[in-house]
Order: C-alpha cells, then sequence, then structure tokens
C-alpha cells in the first residue's frame, strides 16, 4: 500500500467474516451473520467515503472477501499473510502511513453501521493538536469506537476490555491530554454491535443503512420484528 498523502488516513480492521462477530453466534445462524458483517463493513465504507476531512481510507484485513469489498468502495488495502489480532493489525496500519507521511489516523470498527459522514467530519474537524488523541467511547463507556490519532504512531493500542480508558492513559503517558468525546453526541457511531441487543438498538437511530435493509427484511427489525403475527408468516 503507498497511500502518497498527507493528512488524515482512516483505518477499518477487519476480521474474517466467517468468524466475526462470534457474540451474536446464538442468535444468528451463520450465513445471516456473515451477511450482517458484509453489510455493516459497507455501510461504514460509504460513511467514510462521504465524510470530509478525511485523504483516505486503509482496510487491514486478512480476509479476501473483505479486501475485494475494500476496493469497490475505493479503500485502499492491507492484507494481512496472518491472523495477530486487531492491536497488532492496527499497528501495522500505524507504522505503514508514518512511513507514507500521512499526519493523523482515525482508527473505525467495522462494526458501527449508523456512523453517518457527518460524525466522522465533526470528529476530525475538532481534533486540531499533534501530537494528538481524540477518542469516542463506545456506547457502554468502554470500548473505543473511535480513535484518531496523530501521528499515526504515537502510541501502543490497548483494544480489547476496557480499552478507551487505556488508550486516555496511554496518551497521559506520553504528557497528552487526550480529548474523549460524549458518545451521546456521536450516537451512531458510538453504537457497535456486538449483542443481540444492539441490534434492537439501531431501531432508535433514524438512518437508512444496508445494515438496516437487511434486518427488517430477516424480520429482525421493524414491523415484522414487532409483530409476532407478521413475522411468522
Ligand atoms: N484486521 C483485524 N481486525 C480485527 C481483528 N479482530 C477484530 N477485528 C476488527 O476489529 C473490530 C472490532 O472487533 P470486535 O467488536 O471484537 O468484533 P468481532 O471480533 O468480530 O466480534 P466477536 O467475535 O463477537 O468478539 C471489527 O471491525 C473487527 O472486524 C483481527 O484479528 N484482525
Ligand atoms: O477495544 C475495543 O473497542 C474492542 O476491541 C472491541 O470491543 P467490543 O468487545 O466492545 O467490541
Amino acid at each position: 500500500m503507498n497511500t502518497g498523502a498527507a493528512g488524515i488516513w482512516a483505518v477499518v480492521p477487519v476480521k474474517e467474516v466467517a468468524l466475526a462477530k462470534q457474540r451474536l453466534a446464538s442468535s444468528l445462524p451463520p450465513s445471516l451473520r456473515q451477511a450482517l458483517v458484509r453489510a455493516m463493513m459497507r455501510d461504514v465504507l460509504a460513511a467514510l467515503q462521504a465524510a470530509r476531512g478525511l485523504a483516505g481510507t486503509v482496510v487491514v484485513t486478512a480476509d479476501a472477501e473483505a479486501g475485494l469489498l475494500a476496493r469497490e468502495h475505493g479503500a485502499r488495502l492491507i492484507f494481512e499473510r496472518s491472523v495477530r489480532g486487531l492491536n497488532l493489525a492496527v499497528a501495522e496500519a500505524a507504522t505503514r502511513l508514518r512511513v507514507d507521511g500521512a499526519a493523523g489516523m482515525l482508527v473505525l470498527p467495522a462494526d458501527i453501521p449508523s456512523v453517518t459522514p457527518l460524525e466522522i467530519s465533526d470528529l476530525v474537524a475538532r481534533h486540531t493538536r499533534t501530537p494528538g488523541v481524540s477518542l469516542v467511547p463506545a456506547h457502554d463507556g468502554q470500548g473505543t469506537n473511535a480513535l484518531l490519532v496523530s501521528p499515526p504512531d504515537l502510541m501502543t493500542f490497548s483494544y480489547g476490555p476496557m480499552s478507551c480508558s487505556l488508550h486516555a492513559g496511554s496518551a497521559q503517558a506520553l504528557g497528552i491530554a487526550p480529548v474523549v468525546h460524549d458518545p451521546a453526541r456521536f450516537p451512531g457511531l458510538a453504537l457497535d454491535v456486538d449483542l443481540p441487543r444492539d441490534i434492537e438498538r439501531l431501531e432508535r437511530l433514524a438512518s437508512t443503512t444496508r445494515t438496516r435493509r437487511l434486518l427488517e427484511a430477516e424480520g429482525l427489525l421493524g414491523a415484522r420484528a414487532r409483530d409476532p403475527a407478521i413475522r411468522h408468516q
């Protein structure tokens, strides 16, 4: 990958589609879970394409199909030869972007289908300091749904349990006061779909995403989900 441009690049790490979203396995059959993973990834990439203030998007994945979806949405690709986990995948993207001269990196997960272009543009516009770290916690306050860091390889990554406070602590250890945004100001971005109840939460957001259309067609959201009489027809 040669990004060949300064500015802030979005990075979307994507796990193998067949292995993703195991916490939904008890409520969704594998084919629907995989369709959901693809739809969510497309929604995130479409929002990034429409957002202002980014130099481009990079997808980091070991999954060939995810690589094709990335290219369809005009994203660059870092194709991982082996699966090494989320933190090493993001660290590799950070190093590559720094070598290519990128000013910063915005890491977004592929499971936030309701993220809007406006939320992304707003977050990037509010990131005014380098070196600097801006964070948007997940709606549960624990995960990291957006990590904007400049320069890209400033810090180590701590995705996993309680990652948002760990990322804030890493910035502080470098003498940087992180900007931790209120997730309530970024409702689409803050809603990562990890658990069955997160699917219901999607209903409360006014969005017309591929993900929503898929879940409505499957009777998991919308009128068919609310009315068992219709659902079982
Ligand atoms: N490149 C890469 N991306 C990853 C890896 N693990 C997770 N991701 C991505 O990181 C983001 C957040 O991941 P999680 O919320 O943990 O998603 P998940 O691992 O599919 O979910 P569970 O299987 O339920 O834990 C998603 O965009 C995943 O696709 C990895 O090992 N490599
Ligand atoms: O740190 C994170 O945000 C995780 O990697 C993903 O967290 P989750 O389990 O809340 O999705």
